[in-house]
């Protein structure tokens, strides 16, 4: 089992997530009260560690009142413990999950500093760490553990590599996009969906539209991603 994934950005016309100086005014005002919804509505919001690098989100509902919800548990993917100690998304606001990774095979000096790093961080009190694969996160293993940590439904909000990571595994389920009317251009600016890119065209992520409407100056438009039947077939065959 794994958790419901609902990946979610504000994109400009040519697919950019930012401009090159990491601009990130995309969405406007209703546009992020409905990414605040969706907030509202999952039981954790996952980012990678580069997107707390570059933006120090608070990753809380804040632009639409939370009444007597709680904050929605936040989820850092960071294979090498780089997240700062000061960063928002470590404040008491919301539990916070770092998903990393093992780290026996490392050389002695890179191990004590993982280790005095987890030491801090375990310190934090609404802090949890999470440990899936080597190298780099296990983003399958770590949707089976945050499933048994009772995190049903996950919004993705990226950035780019991370939301390449989990098209390429197969673990997102549906789509929502706000396509603002602007273009930052930029071969180096980060967009949607970044990473090593599929090769070929069976091997691209398929989605089946949901629905479209005006939101903003911009348009939303919303997917199922579709998933690869023959595993179904295969199931049916082994009926
Ligand atoms: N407009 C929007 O809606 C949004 C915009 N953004 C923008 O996106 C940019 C950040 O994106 P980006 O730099 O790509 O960083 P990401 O937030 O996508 O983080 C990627 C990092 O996560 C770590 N990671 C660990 N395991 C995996 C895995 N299995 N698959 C993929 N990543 C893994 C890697 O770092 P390591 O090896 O150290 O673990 C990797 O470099 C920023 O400019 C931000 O403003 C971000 C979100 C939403
Ligand atoms: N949906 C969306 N539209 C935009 O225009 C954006 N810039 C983003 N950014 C994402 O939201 C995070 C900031 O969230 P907080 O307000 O700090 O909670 C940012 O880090 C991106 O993940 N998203």
């Amino acid at each position: 089992m794994k958790p419901y994934v609902i990946s979610n950005v504000g994109m400009t016309l040519d697919g950019k997530l930012s401009t090159v100086e990491n601009d990130t005014r995309i969405s406007g005002e209703n546009d992020l009260k409905r990414v605040h919804q969706i907030r509202k509505d999952v039981d954790a919001i996952m980012v990678g560690i580069g997107t707390v690098l570059k933006d120090d989100p608070k990753l809380t509902i804040h632009k639409i009142p939370l009444e007597n919800n709680k904050n929605p548990v936040r989820i850092v993917v960071d294979s090498k413990l780089r997240i700062p100690l000061a960063s928002r998304v470590l404040n008491e606001d919301a539990k916070t999950v770092i998903a990393t990774t093992a780290f026996d095979n490392l050389e002695e000096s890179e191990k004590n500093k993982r280790t005095e790093k987890i030491k801090e961080l375990e310190s934090i009190e609404n802090v949890e760490i999470v440990y899936s694969g080597e190298d780099k996160v296990d983003l399958e293993l770590l949707m089976s553990k945050l499933s048994k940590m009772d995190i049903k439904s996950i919004l993705l909000e990226g950035g780019g590599t991370l939301n390449w990571g989990m098209f390429e595994k197969n673990l997102v389920d549906e789509v929502r996009v706000y396509v603002a009317p602007k273009i930052f251009g930029g071969s180096n600016a980060p967009t949607y969906v970044d990473g090593e890119g599929f090769k070929t065209l069976e091997e691209s992520v398929e989605l089946e539209l949901i629905d479209y409407y005006q939101m903003d100056e911009g348009i939303v438009l919303e997917y199922f991603v579709k998933k690869d039947n023959n595993q179904d077939n295969v199931d049916n065959n082994d009926n």
